[in-house]
Formats: structure tokens, C-alpha cells, sequence
């Protein structure tokens, strides 16, 4: 007897193929974002990581309906939304969007906010859901409270709960923390992560801090002049970057011929903070230039013979002064890469 219930391949929640943006007034239309491709299953949190101009915010205005493609494709639950001069209208995407700046509607409490986009619903369900959301959020005490009466954590989270609402198919976050004070950010990034999952949504997010991407994705993409240059989760792209680009941008460290730590000749290594150690018996020596407290030990810089420098944790154990060589050894191996 056949099986009723065949298993069937369950397709990305978002797929991009190929997706090409060019804006006519670009200098050379030089496309700004550029045969991008990337997947996100139902339930995954993505998070786009790069430089200033790269083309971050484009590809998410290209997925919520606001950037027409010049190439490729877009599908959303396995529905094609856009291809080249082809498109679903931005409110027929169930998409949900949240800006840098919140965009909340100042005349409107939090819970009517919340409610906004709910006009399909009966008025009680629309309380309702409101509610659930703000509680799901931690606000459920603030619905009456309007948006200047909260703090910018707290309006973040209302433009969280109005965005998850109307049970969009897909978030869009955009530099979802950057009005908030630094203190904060790193709490919230997680705060935000748990309530999407809470909710079982499914995001992509543009933010420019790395520490930030790493509390918040399970897939981070590094992009470069509208390309990704790596789509992977966090851990893979810190101990396996695909090439000299994402490892100089993912993570803290320094340049080193492979010929000044004695591995070998024609290339370059990524050496990560912590992997060079003073050790008196070390094959290994260099100069401390300077060192700055960063509390609970120092922070030293090394020169290296070749005039190569590279940065040292030194723990109070080590009795140090600028102007010292001091004996070192390579704790683990560093990253390499052929000279080009
Ligand atoms: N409507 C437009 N017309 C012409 N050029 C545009 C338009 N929108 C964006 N650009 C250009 O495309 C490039 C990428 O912009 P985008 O906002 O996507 O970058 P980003 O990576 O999000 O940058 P940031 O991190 O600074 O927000 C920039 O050089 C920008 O000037």
C-alpha cells in the first residue's frame, strides 16, 4: 500500500537566487546588491553583517516590496513574490517590518500600536492579540502608556510586538537597536532573540555589530558590494571564514606572515586574541611596545622582528615593562591563508 503521507522536501521559508537591485542614479549603476543568493528555513534567525553602503538595507527592501529586481528571484514560503520587474505589492507579502527609528504612531498607546495591523480581526480578538503580544514582550502593564512615555528599550519592544502581530510568514529587522545606549544593546540583542523565538517567527536582520549578530543568528550572512561572501552560522564563520576578507572583517585579531612564527613560508596567518602567550621556554620572541589596563589584566602589543606587530593579554602574572622581549609560544592554530 502506498504511504498516504509521501515526505516532501520541506522548502526554504525565504529563498533568494541570484537577486540583483540596480538603482539608476548608482555611480556606474554598478548594481547595489549583485547576484545575491541565500536561504532561511521557518523558524531561523539571519542576520546580515557588513560594511557602511554595502547594500544590507537594499536586500531588505527588496524583500518586503520596495525595491524592484533587475534580476533573480524572490520566494517566500514557496511562493515566488518577485522576479525581474515582476512583484507582489509590499501588502500582500505578509511581511513584518521593524525600522531603526520604531516608526510608532505617537497619538496611539502601546496596545493600539500593536493593534494597528490587525483590521481583519473583530475588535475583541484585536485587544486580545494585542495583549498577548505586549505580554509576550514584557509589557503587559504598559498597553495605555503612549510611545513618549516609554523608555527607547521599551518602545523597541512594542515595535517588536506590532511587527509580530498579524502572524507575518517573515520579520524584517532594520539596525533593530541602534538608538539604544550600548549598555543595553547586548541584553536587548538577546531579549529579541528569545521573544522571536518565542513566537516562532522567522527573521532577517541588517545590524552593524558584530557582537550583536552573534547573540541574535543562527545564520549570519558577511556581505561585501552587494555580494554575501559567506552564509553560515556564527561559530563556522569565526573558526571556518571561506577567505581572507571575512576572517580580517568576523572577530578580533591580527595579520602574521607564516615566516614570523616559524609555520612555514608564503602565508597569511589570523592569529585570534589569546593565541599568542608569554611563555619564558616559548620558540618564540618579541618586543613589548605598550600596554593599556583593560581590566582584569593588560592588553600589550608585540613587534616582531619583521616589524609585524600583534596584540598580547598579559596577566598579572607577568612581570612585564614596555621595552622587554619577551619569550612566547602559539596556544592552538592560527588561521592561514596563501599569500596572494
Ligand atoms: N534609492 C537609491 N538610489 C540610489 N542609490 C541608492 C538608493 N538606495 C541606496 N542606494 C545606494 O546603495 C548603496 C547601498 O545602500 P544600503 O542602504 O543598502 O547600504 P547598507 O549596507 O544598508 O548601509 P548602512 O549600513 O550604512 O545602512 C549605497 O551606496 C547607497 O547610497
Amino acid at each position: 500500500m502506498p504511504d498516504p503521507m509521501p515526505p516532501t522536501a520541506t522548502a526554504p521559508l525565504l529563498d533568494l537566487d541570484a537577486v540583483t537591485v540596480v538603482h539608476p542614479g548608482a555611480v556606474g549603476a554598478r548594481p547595489t546588491v549583485d547576484g545575491l543568493s541565500l536561504q532561511l528555513a521557518r523558524g531561523e534567525i539571519g542576520c546580515l553583517l557588513g560594511a557602511s553602503g554595502c547594500g544590507k538595507t537594499t536586500v531588505l527592501r527588496a524583500i518586503a516590496g520596495f525595491e524592484p529586481l533587475r534580476g533573480g528571484r524572490i520566494a517566500l514560503d514557496g511562493r515566488e513574490v518577485a522576479g525581474p520587474g515582476t512583484g507582489l505589492p509590499p501588502e500582500a507579502r505578509r511581511i513584518g517590518m521593524m525600522f531603526q527609528d520604531y516608526a510608532l504612531f505617537p497619538h496611539l498607546d502601546a496596545a493600539a500600536n500593536v493593534a494597528f495591523g490587525l483590521h481583519a480581526l473583530p475588535r475583541a480578538a484585536r485587544a486580545a492579540r494585542a495583549r498577548d503580544l505586549l505580554a509576550l514582550v514584557g509589557l503587559a502593564d504598559r498597553g495605555s502608556a503612549y510611545p513618549h512615555e516609554l523608555s527607547g528599550g521599551q518602545q523597541q519592544r512594542v515595535a517588536l510586538a506590532r511587527a509580530l502581530a498579524p502572524e507575518p510568514l517573515l520579520v524584517l529587522l532594520d539596525e533593530p537597536f541602534s538608538n539604544l545606549d550600548v549598555e543595553i544593546r547586548g541584553r536587548l540583542a538577546e531579549d529579541t532573540r528569545r521573544l522571536l523565538k518565542a513566537a516562532d517567527a522567522t527573521a532577517l536582520l541588517v545590524v552593524h555589530d558584530q557582537a550583536e549578530a552573534f547573540a541574535m543568528a543562527d545564520r549570519i550572512g558577511v556581505m561585501a558590494e552587494g555580494r554575501i561572501l559567506q552564509w553560515d552560522a556564527p561559530e563556522a564563520l569565526y573558526a571556518r571564514p571561506r577567505d581572507r576578507r571575512v576572517a580580517g572583517f568576523v572577530g578580533q585579531g591580527d595579520w602574521l606572515r607564516s615566516e614570523t612564527l616559524g609555520l612555514g613560508e608564503g602565508a597569511d596567518l589570523r592569529v585570534r586574541p589569546g593565541q599568542l602567550v608569554h611563555d619564558p621556554v616559548g620558540p618564540l620572541s618579541a618586543q613589548l611596545v605598550s600596554a593599556r589596563f583593560i581590566g582584569p589584566e593588560h592588553l600589550g602589543r608585540l613587534r616582531f622582528d619583521s616589524g609585524e606587530t600583534a596584540e598580547i593579554a598579559l596577566d598579572a602574572a607577568t612581570a612585564a615593562r614596555i621595552g622587554d622581549r619577551l619569550s612566547l609560544r602559539l596556544a592552538g592554530e592560527p588561521l592561514r591563508f596563501p599569500r596572494g
